[in-house]
């Protein structure tokens, strides 16, 4: 997705909140925007998430998106479970996969025993949960996030960390705005900050370290050439014809996933956490 030449006022002679943005979104990726408060982070978001448009300016190669407002309209008349089924068919699921997914969900931010209850009667805790639930279970290629983190127990952000390393190793992009500094640090391929209505590129943390740093997982294994593997790893050859991929950690249980379920699966040799980071600049290499 791009934004070309962007622009965004409230009203006929409102301020530009933004003022031609040129931004590339490319697939895979983990893009943060930062800024003070007031400076245009959500309403860049909601641009990048096509629920509004710009004032001047346009978005061309919108993927299939889907986002997690900074506040959740809590008083619709639904069930958590109820809501979760009616999205997941807004967002093209059919059949029983709608409810299958929205349960999915609510257990793994441990919120099933509020699938029957109305939205209006959730704590802001569960409720977040939904809100989140509800962009994770379209497994969509842009998923634009809120401050999706707020409200969230630590658990259920470490839940939403692990989802956000899943959707960009199966080769989606994420686009996220949060006020802690630490979330996903080390993580994001990109970070720019809202300033003067334009984008001003951040150093982030894997760059500014070189690249080098950071926890990752060296995994050493044997399989079939031509694989198509997530979390863009850095491959090198390994001992008696082995492969040694190398991937964030935040990454490392879907390239095992990904390795383990291929057809011929991978035989797995070894798993190895190191200090060293891969440079996720570097040109992918070829699958082996
Ligand atoms: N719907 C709207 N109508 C009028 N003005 C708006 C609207 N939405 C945002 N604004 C204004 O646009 C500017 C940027 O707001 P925005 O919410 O995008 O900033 P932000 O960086 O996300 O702020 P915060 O960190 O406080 O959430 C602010 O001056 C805000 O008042």
């Amino acid at each position: 997705m791009k934004l070309h030449k962007v622009g965004r006022r409230y009203g006929l002679r409102g301020p530009w909140v933004l003022r031609d943005v040129d931004l590339e979104v490319p697939r895979g990726a983990l893009l943060r925007f930062e800024g003070t408060n007031g400076s245009g982070k959500s309403t860049l978001l909601r641009l990048c998430a096509g629920i509004d448009a710009p004032s001047t300016g346009r978005v061309t190669g919108r993927p299939r998106t889907a986002y997690v407002p900074e506040r959740f309209p809590a008083a619709l008349p639904f069930t958590a479970l109820g809501y979760l089924s009616h999205l997941g068919r807004v967002h093209g699921l059919r059949g029983a996969e709608p409810a299958r997914r929205a349960t999915e969900w609510l257990e793994r931010f441990g919120a099933v025993g509020h699938a029957r209850t109305p939205l209006a009667e959730l704590s802001k805790g569960t409720s977040q949960k939904v809100a989140v639930a509800q962009a994770l279970l379209a497994e969509p290629e842009l998923l634009v996030l809120d401050e999706a983190w707020t409200g969230l127990d630590r658990t259920a952000r470490g839940i939403l960390d692990r989802a956000v390393a899943e959707r960009v190793t199966a080769g989606g992009t994420v686009v996220f705005v949060d006020h802690d500094p630490a979330r996903l640090a080390g993580a994001a391929d990109a970070c720019y900050r809202v300033v003067d209505a334009g984008l001003r590129p951040q150093e982030t943390a894997a760059r500014a370290a070189g690249a080098t740093t950071g926890p990752c997982v060296t995994v050493v294994a044997q399989g079939p050439p031509g694989a198509d593997l997530p979390g863009a790893p850095t491959t090198a050859p390994g001992p008696d014809g082995t492969t040694r991929f190398t991937v964030p950690a935040a990454h490392s249980d879907t390239l095992l996933h990904a390795l383990l379920t291929a057809r011929p699966p991978w035989h797995i040799h070894a798993v190895t956490p190191e200090e060293a980071r891969p440079d996720r600049t570097a040109p992918r290499p070829e699958s082996p």
